[in-house]
């Protein structure tokens, strides 16, 4: 397979050197760090390309250094991530996704180890720590939800005591439907992203706790198109993924912009190294790769669907090849493990989610269409995440199996409740137990998954709650 063509280079110029003649004007700190970091990356593009001859299998994934960067990263952690005590699960779950990506599992021994580890990160009242007796968190809470369902066994799911994450998620969320990170913590849409994931993920029945959920997170689309950490602030791409995520997931993405929205995820997407900045103004970064990128599945799936047009494409609306160029080019450290850009160290962190970028870039599947995209050699190819939880496409389809199989599971008492004050079980609306509720519709859709697992050929677009615009949504009749 030829994937390679040197015209697909984002910066498209022979001689691939930073273009000065771009940086108008008085130099400020931004444009001076901005040229450094063009020149540098010239510098790499050169070296790769100007080899002769240059042969496509020359790019490559360096698999077997970052295997092993993560598992040595899994089992000892060394001092210089300390100040990520109270982030262990995250670094478990990065490891793990990171590890699922490369295509390597892990023993039955290694799986129980940590196993075991989350298992004592969870706390009695629900949700997890970051740490063994530390308090319940939104965001370890995610990390480790979606750990156990990377390793995907029946002891893994059990590990989830799903009705004290309930009670968990009840106490969390706000009067207006967004979410505190912990008891008396601060209100972010990261927060808002991670409940609705669990939630989805472990198929909580809790809908009306989100009421009003979807109407917050759209108060957090900026003028610019991209979503902000809570209303009024700057849009960035972290905060963008998880706002348009966690809309996606609330089967209501059609009550964001999303034409503006896609106008700024297009406009990230840096010219001359191919890999995507944050914000506006500020530089190429491997993590933005997936933050950014996993925008365009969930783009394309309401811009289309709303066009009700035949999707004739068969790409994403950015240029997969770039970004895989910089992501290989660029962000490969020779000891393993993957980099923000070059001059960085390499960290579990960029490892994930330049990997995780990897994938949307390289797998497009959308309808019954479905392409590979590989550049470089061939064996570069990676497995397919899930671009609403950022967890193999394989792994999400069997934990929905599983918790479909479970019992029901609502907040015991919903204590914010933002539609009335307290009530009870009794008191939930009875479509919460009916045939038409949200999980419903997942249900429909994990069945999609089913296939998609099996075949690696469907849109995940069908594993996703159905978006077409005027569908029944129970959650858009918020209060607004
Ligand atoms: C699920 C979950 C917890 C998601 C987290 C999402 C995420 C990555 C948010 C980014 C937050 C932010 C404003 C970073 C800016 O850092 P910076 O100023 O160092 O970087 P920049 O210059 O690239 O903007
Ligand atoms: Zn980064």
């Amino acid at each position: 397979m030829d994937h390679f063509d040197q015209s697909s280079l984002w910066c498209c110029r022979e001689d691939f050197s930073a273009d000065k003649s771009q940086h108008h004007g008085v130099p400020t700190v931004t444009s001076k760090e901005q040229m450094k970091v063009e020149e540098s990356i010239s510098a790499y593009y050169q070296f790769i390309y100007n080899k002769k001859p240059f042969k496509t299998e020359d790019l490559k994934l360096e698999r077997s250094r970052h295997v092993a960067y993560l598992r040595h990263g899994l089992k000892n952690l060394s001092k210089s991530f300390e100040f990520l005590d109270a982030s262990r699960p995250w670094l478990v779950y990065w490891c793990l996704h990171a590890l699922h990506l490369l295509e390597e599992s892990l023993d039955l021994d290694e799986q129980q180890s940590v196993i075991d580890f989350l298992a004592r990160c969870q706390c009695s009242d629900g949700g997890f720590g970051g740490g063994p007796g530390q308090l319940a968190h939104l965001a370890p809470t995610f990390a480790a939800v979606n750990a156990l369902v990377t390793i995907g066994t029946p002891a893994a799911f059990a590990v989830i005591n799903r009705q004290s994450l309930a009670d968990f998620l009840a106490r969390m969320v706000t009067a207006e439907g967004s979410f505190r990170m912990h008891e008396g913590g601060e209100v972010d849409i990261r927060g808002t992203y991670c409940a609705v994931s669990v939630a989805r993920l472990c198929r909580l029945a809790i809908h009306p706790l989100m009421s009003r959920t979807a109407s917050w997170i759209v108060h957090c689309q900026t003028y610019e198109g991209g979503f902000s950490g809570s209303p009024g602030l700057e849009a960035h791409g972290g905060y963008t993924f998880c706002g348009l995520a966690a809309l996606a997931l609330l089967d209501c993405q059609h009550l964001a912009d999303n034409n503006r929205l896609l106008r700024w995820v297009a406009s990230r997407q840096m010219r001359l190294s191919g890999g995507f900045q944050g914000r506006t103004n500020k530089l190429v970064d491997g993590c933005y790769s997936f933050w950014q990128g996993a925008l365009f599945p969930l783009l394309h799936h309401t811009l289309t669907s709303r066009d009700n047009h035949a999707d004739t494409d068969s790409c994403w609306l950015f240029h997969c090849e770039a970004l895989q160029n910089y992501l290989l080019v660029c962000c490969q450290h020779p000891s393993g493990g993957l980099i923000d850009k070059p001059g960085k160290s390499p960290d579990f962190y960029h490892t994930c989610y330049t990997l995780s970028g990897l994938s949307i870039a390289q797998h497009f599947c959308y309808g019954n269409t479905s392409k590979l995209s590989v550049v470089g050699h061939d064996a570069n190819e990676v497995a397919m995440t899930h671009p609403l939880y950022n967890v193999g496409m394989s792994a999400v389809h069997a934990a929905k199996s599983y918790f479909m199989q479970q019992p029901d599971v609502q907040p015991s008492v919903f204590s914010a409740s933002p539609s009335s004050a307290t009530h009870n079980a009794n008191q939930v609306p009875s479509r919460v137990n009916g045939t038409n509720n949200c999980n419903d519709r997942m249900d429909a859709s994990a069945d999609a998954v089913t296939e998609a697992s099996q075949r690696l050929h469907i849109s995940f677009a069908q594993a996703a709650p159905s978006v077409t615009p005027n569908s029944g949504c129970s959650l858009r009749q918020g209060p607004d």
